[in-house]
């Protein structure tokens, strides 16, 4: 079957309703966004710096706040769970930043930090690994196989890898506990060009093999086009458009996303 049938057939993983942000001072940063992510599918959010798409991000991943509106995980009202629970299902998410430095403890190892949501969580190898060995370090060199690095890098201290590298020790860390929702926020925008194709290419191969969901946001048009099945475009806080993936360059658009699609072709 191919991919977007199979998607569409999938369980709903993310569902959000009407979620309002305001900061102190009364900025309105999110105005009443609904979106759903399904099992195995990548929803791409674009629009322009300030439009809201990390303070949604960070709604969504509990983070902060809301003003208002319902997030519901798997089926399970994250808006409605007592603070331990809470706690539990964010664990069901996980999140890869744009600086993957800002992302390591520089004093820990890349063994350490890739083991640290695994052992928070008190889980063991997770299920896609198969039997890499029973101790920790054999999960470790699997789980950083798995984004093509060498178990020799376990050893390592983050400033000893370069950003592409440290961008894959990050995506094996969230990989690590087999995560109901991955939200990659800007993963690719502090690499280099050259490397940033390859941890897309990474990224979508690791989501076909596992049945990873992402929400991927981006100011990269052609990247979010890329690795996505639908497209949301948002604008002060609040969702403009919205279409397939494939439909992006194709059809006729909101007249904001022709402004957009103008300002990246011109560049
Ligand atoms: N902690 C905060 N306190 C007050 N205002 C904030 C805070 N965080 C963000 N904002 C404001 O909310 C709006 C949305 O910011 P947000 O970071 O969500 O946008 P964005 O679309 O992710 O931008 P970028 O692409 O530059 O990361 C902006 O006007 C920003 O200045």
């Amino acid at each position: 079957m191919p991919l977007q049938q199979t998607v569409e057939a999938s369980p709903e993983v993310l569902r959000v309703k009407d979620v309002w942000k305001t900061y102190h001072g009364g900025h309105q940063a999110v105005r009443g966004i609904s979106l759903t992510i399904r099992r195995g599918e990548c929803l791409g959010l674009v629009g322009e710096s300030g439009s809201g798409k990390s303070t949604l991000a960070r709604c969504l991943l509990t983070l902060e706040r809301m003003d208002r509106g319902e997030i519901w995980l798997n089926g399970r009202p994250l808006h409605n769970l007592k603070p331990a629970e809470l706690r539990q299902a964010r664990r069901e998410m996980q999140v890869v930043f744009q600086n993957p430095a800002a992302s390591f403890n520089s004093k820990l190892t890349i063994l350490d930090s890739l083991l640290e949501p695994i052992r928070a969580q008190r889980k063991g190898c997770p299920g896609f690994l198969g039997n890499p060995g029973a101790n920790e370090r054999a999960i470790a060199g699997a789980l950083l196989a798995k984004v093509h690095l060498p178990a020799s890098y376990l050893n390592r201290y983050p400033s000893e890898l370069s950003g592409g590298q440290k961008q894959r020790a990050a995506i094996a860390r969230a990989i690590s506990v087999e995560p109901s929702l991955i939200v990659l926020d800007e993963p690719t925008a502090s690499l280099d060009v050259s490397i940033q194709a390859r941890v897309l290419n990474l990224l979508k191969d690791l989501q076909e093999e596992l049945g990873l969901s992402y929400l991927f946001i981006s100011h990269d048009l052609s990247a979010v086009n890329f690795m996505s099945h639908r497209l949301m475009v948002m604008q002060y806080g609040q969702m403009v458009d919205h279409c397939e993936g494939k439909d992006l360059f194709a059809v006729e658009r909101h007249s904001y996303t022709k402004q957009l699609l103008k300002l990246f072709t011109a560049n």
